[in-house]
């Protein structure tokens, strides 16, 4: 008999920032058998910081068989298809980049790399996509409310950016579709796109971003409705001290992402 030895997944962390740093501390500690932190890649020196070396996004693709991007969504517009071209998996947190069809087309058909993308902030995706198989889901709605200066951004007109700096109770600062508004919140409303890659469609997930200086708590509340059921997933994460912008659970729903990709058995996929 021959016992197979399981591959160790080499990982290369983009984005040595809220997310990537607790990602590639984890990986250090050893928590996810079957993947180790290979390097780090960020546009900013990171000197002593990281605990693996930092090198060029080049050399992470000869090094790793595995990159999470946690940099933003122009990183996977830049690299996306490079990295999977390469035969390196991808695992996206900045699912707003897909709101491109074109690269969401290209991405999907690249490799012989695979391409994944982590559930982040928001909750019920793995249902979303199982009811796809009933029927499509009619209405689907998102409303992301956080803290207001987690929401400027620099196309406001000084009329909104006013309103927003001044609210004492919500405001809403945007309502369009999941092809509109993770491009407007690039840093903020990935989660949109996330919804729209589970239903199947950009243009039927409906969002609303809401600013309130009460929330302490950053929340997502995805309701989606078809002729087989009703859906409810109502979510409210503290936000990560240094990045208000980033709930502080998104690091953790990358590993859990993958110690899936690392082959982790009585897991909840
Ligand atoms: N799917 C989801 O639920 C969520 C997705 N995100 C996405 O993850 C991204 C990262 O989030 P955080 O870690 O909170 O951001 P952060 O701002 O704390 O860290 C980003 C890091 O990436 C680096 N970076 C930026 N551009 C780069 C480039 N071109 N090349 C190399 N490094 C680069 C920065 O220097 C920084 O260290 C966000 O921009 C957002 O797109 C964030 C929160 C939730
Ligand atoms: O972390 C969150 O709550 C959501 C977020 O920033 C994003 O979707 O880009």
């Amino acid at each position: 008999m021959t016992t197979s030895i399981p591959k160790v997944r080499r990982v290369g962390v983009v984005g040595w920032g809220a997310i990537g740093r607790v990602v590639g501390s984890a990986l250090v500690e050893q928590t996810i058998p079957g993947a180790e932190l290979e390097c780090v890649v960020d546009n900013r020196p990171l000197g002593d910081s990281a605990p693996a070396p930092q090198v060029a996004f080049e050399e992470a693709l000869q090094r790793c068989d595995l990159v999470v991007e946690a940099a933003g969504q122009a990183v996977v517009r830049a690299w996306g298809e490079r990295v999977l071209e390469s035969g390196t998996d991808l695992l996206i947190a900045s699912t707003g980049a897909l709101t491109d069809e074109e690269l969401a087309k290209r991405l999907l058909a690249a490799g012989p790399g695979r391409v994944y993308f982590t559930g982040g902030a928001v909750g019920g995706l793995d249902l979303l996509q199982a009811v796809r198989s009933l029927g499509p889901l009619h209405d689907v709605r998102l409303t992301t409310t956080k803290l207001p200066s987690t929401l400027e951004q620099p196309w406001m007109d000084e009329e909104l950016l006013t309103r927003m700096r001044t609210a004492t109770g919500p405001v809403e600062v945007m309502s369009g579709t999941a092809r509109d508004v993770p491009a407007k919140f690039p840093k903020s409303t990935n989660v949109a796109a996330s919804v729209a890659l589970a239903v199947g469609d950009l243009d039927t997930v409906r969002v609303r971003v809401v600013a309130d200086p009460g929330a302490h708590h950053t929340r997502h509340v995805v309701e989606a409705s078809g002729a087989h059921g009703t859906y409810r997933f109502d979510v409210a994460h503290l936000p990560d001290p240094g990045n208000p912008a980033t709930s502080q659970v998104v690091p953790y729903a990358v590993l859990r992402s993958l110690a899936a990709l690392a082959g982790r058995t009585g897991q909840i996929l």
